[in-house]
């Protein structure tokens, strides 16, 4: 039988994190089945990729320069792939924004979208003609749980995720009638350099703009909390790009995938009730009323969602 040619697979954002993972494993797989074309904004990053991409390195997998907020960028990276063609684009690349609303500028709420949504629709309009045209393709998003359920003090950050996702749910329809299929990734927290780079920023604010109270809560109960729940629930970047090549590997691969099993209930209480009331009053109680018994929650959630549960029960 004739070996299919292996699929192009053009990744943002892979000078760390989950970008770098999903690039190596598509690197990496056994039949060869991909060709990738790692991107990263400032190549000066590039030796931790090299060194974990190893001897695949300039085979099946080679190293670009991309900013996903540069026009020219993105235009000079997808002209220099051979027929500007590509059979999977993979939108990773992200930054994280926390903290109290009042205290932060527009200016860098706007980063956050030109990056999370301006950067991944400026990559799927510079994809789309060319796949159209081929009647064949493949763009995957990595958004978030929180672009199915907002968490306090993430405002911005989600509502960047939320509007990726109907983006995505917008435009997969559409996409259906040319063969192009689109997939959102939602990974729960995931232990990359994300989290840290969040709390480098928290350690620079002063808050300006913000009340005493909103502070307090920020700082004593939501950072404490989020961090138990990074260290509990959080999946590693090995973890959630092997769920993507694996929606990457699918003949039909699924519009939706969520990675973290332990946090899928967290997200389902919006669906289990239309007024919102019980994702609201479930958040508000796990975070400001239980807060001495948010270890026990989170520890009562992992519980009921591990595989012991999920077993199937056979009738006595
Ligand atoms: N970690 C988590 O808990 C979760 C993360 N996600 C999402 O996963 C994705 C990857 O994040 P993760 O690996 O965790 O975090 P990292 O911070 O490790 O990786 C983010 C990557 O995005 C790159 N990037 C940022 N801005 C741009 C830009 N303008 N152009 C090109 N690349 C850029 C960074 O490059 P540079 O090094 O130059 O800054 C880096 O390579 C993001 O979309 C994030 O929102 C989703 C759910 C949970
Ligand atoms: C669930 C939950 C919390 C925190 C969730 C966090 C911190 C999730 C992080 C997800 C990430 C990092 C996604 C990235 O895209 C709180 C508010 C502590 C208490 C209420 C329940």
């Amino acid at each position: 039988m004739a070996k299919t040619a292996p699929r192009t697979v053009l990744i943002t954002g892979c000078s760390s994190g989950i970008g770098l993972r999903m690039a190596v494993q598509l690197a990496q797989d056994p039949g060869k089945r991909f060709h990738v074309i790692a991107t990263m904004r400032d190549l000066r990053k590039k030796d931790k990729l090299e060194a974990a991409a190893g001897d695949t390195l300039n085979k099946t997998l080679t190293i670009q320069r991309l900013d996903v907020c540069s026009e020219e960028s993105v235009t000079e990276c997808i002209s220099s792939l051979p027929g500007k063609q590509l059979d999977v684009l993979v939108n990773n690349a992200g930054v994280g924004l926390v903290g109290p609303v009042e205290s932060i500028s527009i200016d860098d709420m706007k980063r956050v979208f030109e990056t999370n949504f301006f950067g991944a629709v400026r990559m799927i309009k510079a994809v789309l003609p060319e796949m159209k045209q081929r009647q064949k393709g493949h763009i995957v998003v990595i958004s978030s749980v929180m672009g199915l359920q907002g968490v306090p003090f993430n405002d911005v950050y989600a509502a960047s995720k939320f509007a990726m996702e109907g983006f995505c749910e917008s435009l997969a329809v559409q996409l259906l009638k040319f063969n192009i299929f689109v997939s959102l990734v939602e990974p729960g927290p995931v232990n990359t350099e994300f989290e840290m780079k969040l709390m480098e920023e928290v350690a620079r604010s002063e808050f300006p703009g913000a009340d005493a109270a909103t502070v307090h809560y920020f700082k004593d109960i939501y950072l404490p909390a989020s961090h138990e729940i990074f260290t509990t629930m959080g999946q590693t970047p090995e973890a959630v790009a092997k769920a993507v090549v694996n929606v990457i590997a699918k003949e039909r691969p699924p519009f939706r995938t969520q990675t973290n099993a332990l946090y899928t209930p967290l997200v389902a209480l919006k669906y289990a009730d239309t007024s919102g009331n019980l994702s609201v009053g479930t958040y508000y109680n796990l975070l400001f009323r239980f807060t001495g018994l948010f270890h026990l929650s989170m520890s009562f959630l992992k519980c009921i969602t591990c595989s012991c549960f999920r077993r199937r029960v056979t009738p006595a």
